[in-house]
This record gives structure tokens, C-alpha cells and sequence, in this order.
């Protein structure tokens, strides 16, 4: 049974606009057309998100492009400053603060030694003209390593998780495969042990074997070390693979939360009931 003592991180009601919004919009029963005021053109890019994410567990977040997902995962690592909301996590104090109110330092902090990020884009997570242990190395620096030997262990360690050879760890990325990018980039965030590991279309781009390869990884890196992790994806095939729990969003909002199976076998809304019946 999950309780609320069991959380890693919750979000309550937060939201990013692009714009100034209106008299209109500010209304609770404003009509959007999509995400955007039909009378200021403000964007609503997320929309009164609230979610919890339980210790060890697979939250995946689906939706079509433009749904918000990216922009929420970008607030949740401190990408990008939300308009209104509260985010708490239990590895920085227990939940007693809303960490979007910290400073820049604290925010800082937290990303460093809770919080991992595995970007769409290996070129946001890694320095590509960087060898693949420094990209690693930069990290632990970061969470407060200072011992070299123990940095190339744990560099060692998480490159041949990843299947990197270590004949390649001088290697920089950029003389990588797509595949190989992304592995790094893994390798990387996994490296301070973070407990919330976020994952944003983490396989898009990579051929199919490549992505099996990578998602098995993922798989593995939970059971293996119980990480909290979530997965942002628009593909259900992925979702079904990997996570224990789902939210849908649509136009900025969350239009349907359960548990994964319960999402693929029943799904309420009319929004992922053709989602659903896509795929079959
Ligand atoms: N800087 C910005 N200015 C205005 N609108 C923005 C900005 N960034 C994002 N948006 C809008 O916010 C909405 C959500 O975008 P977001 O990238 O979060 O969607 P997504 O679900 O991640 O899409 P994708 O799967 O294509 O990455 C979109 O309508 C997008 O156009």
C-alpha cells in the first residue's frame, strides 16, 4: 500500500503560462482554444499539474507534442521557473518546503545530489567535446567528490553499466553514436545515485534495437538501485514497458492518472481511449 510517507517528490497545482493573461483567462471557466487564450494568445503550456511520485516507482508521463510534458520536466529540474505551484521533495527536507521558492544555490544543490536528468537531446546533458569519464567526473564534482580514484571507479562502474567499453572512456561524446550519447548521458546522471531520475524521450531518434537496448538499461537501473524515476514519452509502447503508474496530459493539463495496466485496459478519457485503441 502506498502512503504519503512513501512519497519521493509531490506537485501541487503548478503551472507555466507564456504570456500576461487576461481578465478573461484568469477565469476558473475560461474556454482555451487548445492551450492558448482565444483573446491574449497566452500559452498555457501547463495548466494546474498535480501529481506525487512514490519512492521506487515508474511514474510515466504520455501525451501528444505540445501536450506540456517537456515543459513540466523542465520546472521540475529547475529548467525553467513555473508561474504558480508548489513542488516538495522528501530527499531535500522531507517535503516540510516548496523548493520552486529556494534559492538559486539551494535549487543548485538539489540538482546536484538528488536530482538526475536524461534530456531529449544528449547535447543539453553532456559536453560533447568533453572525454566520458570528465562529463562524469564534472558531475560527482558537482554532488562533492573530491577523491579522483573514487571518481574513475564510480565512472568505471556506471560506463560498463551502460555498456560503454572503458577502452572509450577518454573518448568524447561527440565521436559517439546516438545510442552511445545516450548511454552516457545515463551513465552520467546515474552517477551520484540520485533518488529521482528524470527521463524526457529519452529513445526518440535512436533505431529501434538501439532503443530496446536503452530501455532494458533503464529497467535494469531500477530494479537494480530502486531509483524513483519519470518517464516522459509519447509512446505507449514505452510506457507499457517501463512504468507502474500513468498520467496523461492533454493541452497543458492532466487528463487521466492510474495505474499503467488500468490506463491500457480502461482508459476513461475520450483523449486516451483513442490513444489506446491506436496502438492495438
Ligand atoms: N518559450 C515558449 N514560448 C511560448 N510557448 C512555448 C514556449 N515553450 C513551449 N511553449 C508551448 O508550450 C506548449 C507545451 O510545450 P512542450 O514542449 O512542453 O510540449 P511537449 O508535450 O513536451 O511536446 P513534444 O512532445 O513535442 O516535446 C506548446 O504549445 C509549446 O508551443
Amino acid at each position: 500500500m502506498k502512503t504519503a510517507d512513501n512519497l519521493a517528490i509531490s506537485v501541487s497545482n503548478v503551472s507555466k503560462f507564456y504570456g500576461d493573461r487576461c481578465s478573461y483567462c484568469v477565469e476558473d471557466d475560461a474556454v482555451l482554444n487548445r492551450n492558448m487564450c482565444p483573446e491574449c494568445h497566452t500559452v498555457f503550456a501547463c495548466d494546474d499539474v498535480s501529481f506525487d511520485l512514490h519512492n521506487g516507482e515508474i511514474l510515466g508521463i504520455v501525451g501528444e507534442s505540445g501536450s506540456g510534458k517537456s515543459t513540466l520536466m523542465k520546472m521540475l529540474y529547475f529548467d525553467q521557473t513555473p508561474s504558480e505551484g508548489e513542488y516538495r521533495i522528501s530527499g531535500f527536507d522531507g517535503r516540510q518546503t516548496d523548493v520552486f521558492g529556494l534559492s538559486s544555490q539551494a535549487k543548485r544543490q538539489i540538482r546536484n545530489e538528488i536530482l538526475g536528468m536524461v534530456y531529449q537531446n544528449p547535447v543539453y546533458g553532456l559536453k560533447m567535446e568533453f572525454s566520458s569519464m570528465s562529463n562524469i567526473a564534472e558531475k560527482l564534482i558537482a554532488s562533492g567528490s573530491r577523491h579522483v580514484g573514487g571518481m574513475t571507479e564510480v565512472g568505471d562502474h556506471f560506463l560498463g553499466k551502460v555498456n560503454i567499453p572503458l577502452s572509450r572512456k577518454f573518448d568524447p561524446p561527440k565521436n559517439f553514436s546516438g545510442g552511445m550519447q545516450q548511454r552516457v548521458q545515463i551513465a552520467k546522471a546515474l552517477s551520484n545515485y540520485p533518488p529521482v531520475l528524470l527521463l524526457d524521450e529519452v529513445t526518440t531518434g535512436l533505431d529501434l534495437s538501439v532503443q530496446a537496448d536503452v530501455l532494458e538499461l533503464i529497467k535494469e537501473i531500477q530494479r537494480e538501485l530502486g531509483i524513483s524515476m519519470i518517464v516522459v514519452s509519447h509512446d505507449l509502447a514505452i510506457i507499457r514497458m517501463l512504468c507502474d503508474r500513468t498520467m496523461v496530459m492533454l493541452d497543458g493539463s492532466v487528463i487521466e492518472t492510474g495505474i499503467t495496466d488500468q490506463i491500457l485496459e480502461d482508459p476513461q478519457h475520450a483523449y486516451t481511449q483513442q490513444l489506446v485503441y491506436s496502438i492495438l
